[in-house]
């Protein structure tokens, strides 16, 4: 068995074109266009390439890009002070601060400023909330981007049996909800999960979200299974390259002979996490604006 190659690049572009042209029929009705707010903190090499990917696509889907980096030594008190300002400005449909921040700045109190209704990240323990209990809010990113991958190969997941390896606040546990909401049995494992071979083992869906190189290998697998890979690892530079290779979680090369599909690294989860990114900041300024969200969003 040769494993179908789930191309998140391409539905992550699809998804994109199809926000773009509801976020047209947005500025129409509102008479504003939708924004979002980018918040950087520090030079992190990483973060500034994801930042000005998300700029870049948020001005291609017809949006208010809103970009402020500040240096790594800012305090917390003035990081706050800017992400009050941006909760109070009406041109600010969704508010990001990117993450990993620096050292001295508590995340949480961070997230916890954002006002939850312009939390596109859904990291907000309020969004988080609303998540576990079935209300509508804002759910994190990637793991949506996870689920339509899923849901768009798969069909219906009800019964089939889901195990998410990793259990941050940011992936594992939204995923884990998400696929419970769609009637999945599902599984999280971690660290200490004993003889994790074997749980992944019953899996018909596996979605690793651990950041190991290739932690997950091949023979883990049921055969059939559909993979879903979240890790980004960066390996350490073979002779003769510049920069190292980028891996998933998973053996993918191993994996391709046993699973019935899975996504690539890079090209499979990661394109995801800005085009719904865009969404939910699409989605948030038809709330904050009084307007029906579209069906189609
Ligand atoms: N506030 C947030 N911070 C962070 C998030 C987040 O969702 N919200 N996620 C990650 C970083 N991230 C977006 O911010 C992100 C990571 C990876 C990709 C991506 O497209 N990766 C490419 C490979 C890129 C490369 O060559 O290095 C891929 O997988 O194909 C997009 C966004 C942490 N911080």
């Amino acid at each position: 068995m040769t494993a179908e190659r789930i191309d998140g690049k391409a539905f992550a572009a699809l998804l994109r074109e199809r926000v773009g042209a509801l976020a047209g029929q947005f500025e129409q009705k509102a008479g504003r266009k939708a924004g979002l707010a980018v918040v950087l903190v520090g030079e992190d090499p990483a973060s500034q390439v994801y930042v000005r990917s998300k700029h870049k696509a948020t001005v291609a889907a017809g949006m208010e890009s809103f970009e402020h980096r500040l240096p790594v030594d800012t305090s917390e008190a003035d990081l706050l002070a800017l992400v009050e300002q941006l909760n109070a400005d009406d041109a600010v449909d969704g508010i990001l601060v990117q993450l990993p921040l620096p050292d001295h700045l508590d995340e949480q109190s961070v997230i916890a400023s954002i006002s939850p209704d312009k939390d596109v990240d859904g990291f907000h323990v309020t969004n988080a909330g609303r998540l576990a209990v079935g209300q509508n809010g804002f759910v994190p990113c990637t793991p949506l981007g996870c689920m339509m991958l899923l849901t768009d190969r798969l069909g219906d997941l009800s019964g089939l049996e889901a195990v998410v390896i990793g259990r941050s606040n940011i992936v594992g546990k939204p995923m884990a909800q998400l696929l419970l909401d769609a009637n999945a049995t599902v599984t999280i494992a971690h660290s200490r999960t004993k003889d994790l071979p074997s749980v992944v083992k019953r899996a018909d869906i596996v979605v690793a979200a651990v950041g190991r190189a290739e932690m997950v290998k091949a023979e883990w697998l049921k055969e059939g299974a559909t993979v879903i890979d979240v890790g980004i690892n960066r390996l350490p530079p073979a002779e003769g390259e510049e920069k190292g290779r980028l891996v998933g979680d998973v053996d993918y090369a191993g994996a391709e002979g046993i699973a019935a599909a899975i996504t690539p690294v890079p090209g499979g989860v990661g394109p995801m996490t800005i085009a719904v990114l865009l969404r939910n900041t699409l989605v948030a300024a038809h709330r904050n604006a009084g307007l029906e969200v579209p069906q189609s969003l």
